[in-house]
């Protein structure tokens, strides 16, 4: 059943605005500090009348403040129609930035002048510059190869449907082969180049691509809102955090060096040869993101590659093709040479075996589901990076501060609506603390708001209707087999409320699937050896986690669990994107994390020069 926005609304428990912090923390301080109050109504006077309508519109202002604060400004300022003139995509991302500055602490003036800055920006920000409106034909995109954007000779589109209402939003041009071989051959043109392109000016292009997403964060977020269902603050923050780890792949790739080695370490040898050995590009690397994280998790592809001198090409997730898109996009506008940044758009069960099995392909980084198992099969002779699903287990042992773990729980097990690899997938509580521990979980679960992604709820609509589908089956399931929903089951569309399962048991698929929803089983076990033997049965391994205040303790049972992080008393989680970030068992091959990805894209190779006789330099 179609959901709709007014009843998506409706579904919800009262609004919790995240983005509302920034006007609370301003209306706390007025309530505390009158002169705060009067300095911000000067602040809105001027710098903008629209910063008041924005504190007012967040109704995070009551009218008699209201009223206060337009006597400080001109009449202006009481017209909400002026209130129109940032649209809502922009709304979000520009409190974040006055939230920014405000708590930058900037003098009065250099607060006033950012902000205003802002506002206009946000103001123009819908307006799209010629850059992004050459990507698209209404909401027909084009594909990006040889730097130009293309519609596909095939002539097809795909649609793709909102999670939350499913209607058309945007739609992708279902690519050919011939456009993938050019796709790749261009890239390996483009690449040959940039192999000799020097370092420092290859971590130019990351930083200025970085500039150009946060310049358009509030717009590019605006397609992972709509094709992905991401509430509107992570869909910002999924674009500046790709921003940010752009540039950091940029200062992590100029200090990437080789190493000299010497013979005589190996016995019997003099030191008459040196190994110089160097790290060079493997070529061309296919990018293949989900749809979870459609920018970052493409970022995390094409900035480590791009430094280590390869070119891509990137698989867009077809739910997702749109903002993975944008991306291409800001390498182009930030002046990637044509051919460096190809991204083809097409269904993975049409074009996803040519891609693979193409000679162009050099390096295949993956992310995804069970998809990826089959990739590596078919993939052939190339290095393979992997990250695919996870039933990260969070171990509870008895003396853990239940506070930390239910909290964890909550924000491990249900961000993103639990559409996260990372995301907590089984909860084992051992039995002295289970009760206590589900008590607390379900208290914060009862906070969490449920909606629409445009007001920020916490939980939105999974991807799209096979996937509520699914879930709804693993819940079935457990019921039919006498698992405990500790709050009746609800479904609207493809927004599926909440949900701890209490008493999950071997026999129920819930217990070794992933959800990937907001569903989550909770087990109770005897005692540590017991959940540790449980997780370690499942065949995927990406993370996990044990709370306990016991360091030893958590450091054994950390030992014990077969996965490639785990967490100490805290949820599983890929960031910061610097650390490694890797999968044992089906969870993956090879690592990920910005210095892991530029060693897993490049590859080792040896000069060895060969000498009359030893040489040992003197170091006096
Ligand atoms: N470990 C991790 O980081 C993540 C794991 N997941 C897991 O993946 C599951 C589903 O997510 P989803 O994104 O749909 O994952 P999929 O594995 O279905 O898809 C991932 C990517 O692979 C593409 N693809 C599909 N078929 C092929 C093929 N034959 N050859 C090459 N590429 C192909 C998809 O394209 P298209 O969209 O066109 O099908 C998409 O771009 C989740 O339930 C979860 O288990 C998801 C996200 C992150
Ligand atoms: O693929 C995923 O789901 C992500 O890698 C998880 O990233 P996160 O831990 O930052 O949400």
């Amino acid at each position: 059943m179609a959901l709709t926005r007014g009843q998506a609304c409706k579904a919800s428990v009262p609004t919790h605005r995240d983005f509302s912090r920034g006007p609370r923390l301003l209306l706390g301080a007025y309530t505390r500090h009158t002169s705060y109050f009067t300095w911000l109504s000067t602040v809105c006077m001027r710098v903008h009348p629209l910063l008041l309508l924005f504190l007012i519109a967040l109704g995070d202002i009551s009218s008699t403040q209201a009223s206060t604060l337009s006597s400080f400004t001109s009449s202006t300022v009481a017209s909400s129609s002026s209130m129109a003139a940032v649209p809502a995509a922009n709304q979000a991302g520009l409190l974040l930035k006055v939230q920014e500055a405000i708590k930058a602490g900037l003098p009065d003036k250099a607060l006033a002048d950012t902000v205003k800055s802002e506002v206009s920006h946000a103001m123009g920000a819908d307006s799209e510059p010629d850059s992004l409106k050459e990507m698209h034909d209404g909401i027909v995109y084009k594909f990006l190869v040889n730097g130009e954007w293309r519609k596909s000779t095939s002539g097809r589109t795909i649609s793709n449907l909102t999670p939350y209402d499913e209607t058309i939003c945007y739609e992708v041009q279902a690519c050919t082969r011939e456009e993938i071989d050019e796709a790749y051959a261009t890239a390996h043109a483009a690449q040959r180049v940039w192999a000799k392109t020097p370092i420092w000016k290859r971590a130019e292009l990351l930083h200025k691509a970085a500039t150009v997403l946060r310049q358009y964060a509030a717009l590019i977020a605006t397609p992972v809102l709509r094709e992905v269902g991401k509430n509107r603050k992570s869909a910002y923050d999924e674009v500046v955090r790709t921003a940010e780890l752009l540039d950091f792949a940029a200062e992590e790739g100029v200090r990437i060096n080789g190493e000299v080695m010497s013979s005589d370490a190996w016995v019997g040898q003099k030191r008459n040869k040196l190994a110089i050995v160097e790290r060079v590009p493997v070529g061309v690397v296919l990018c293949i993101p989900p749809f979870n994280y459609p920018i970052n998790l493409c970022g995390s592809k094409i900035g480590p590659a791009l430094i280590a001198g390869n070119a891509v090409v990137v698989k867009t997730p077809t739910q997702g093709a749109v903002s993975t898109l944008h991306l291409g996009a800001a390498f182009k506008i930030a002046g990637a040479p044509p051919g460096l940044v190809n991204v083809v758009t097409g269904k993975g069960s049409e074009i996803g075996d040519y891609l693979v099995q193409h000679p162009g392909a050099n390096l295949i980084s993956f992310t995804g589901g069970a998809t990826g198992i089959d990739v590596s099969k078919k993939a052939g002779m190339v290095p393979l990076q992997m990250e695919l699903g996870g039933k990260d287990a969070c171990i509870v042992l008895p003396d853990a501060d239940l506070e930390l773990a239910s909290t964890a729980i909550v924000k491990g097990g249900f961000s993103y609506s639990g559409q996260r690899c990372t995301a907590v997938k089984i909860v084992f509580a051992t039995a002295e603390i289970a009760d206590a521990l589900l008590e607390k979980v379900l208290a914060k679960l009862a906070k969490l708001t449920i909606g629409h992604p445009e007001e920020n709820a916490d939980i939105t609509a999974v991807i799209n209707k096979k996937s509520a589908d699914y879930i709804e089956s693993l819940v079935m399931d457990a019921e039919s087999k006498g698992a405990t929903l500790t709050t009746p089951y609800k479904r609207v569309g493809n927004l599926i409320h909440p949900l701890i399962i209490d008493h999950v048991k071997e026999n129920m698929k819930l217990h070794w699937e992933e959800p990937f929803g907001p569903v989550l089983p909770f087990v109770r076990v005897g005692d540590a050896a017991e959940a540790v033997a449980l997780a370690n049965k499942s065949s995927m391994g990406l993370q996990g986690c044990v709370f306990t205040q016991d360091i030893n303790r958590a450091i054994l049972v950390a030992n014990e669990l077969a996965a490639g992080t785990i967490q100490i008393n805290g949820p599983p989680a890929r960031g910061p994107d610097h650390f490694p970030f890797t999968g044992f068992k089906d969870s993956g091959i090879g690592a990920q994390g910005i210095k892991y990805s530029i060693e897993s894209m490049s590859k080792v190779k040896s000069f060895v020069i060969n000498l009359p006789e030893a040489a040992h330099p003197q170091g006096h």
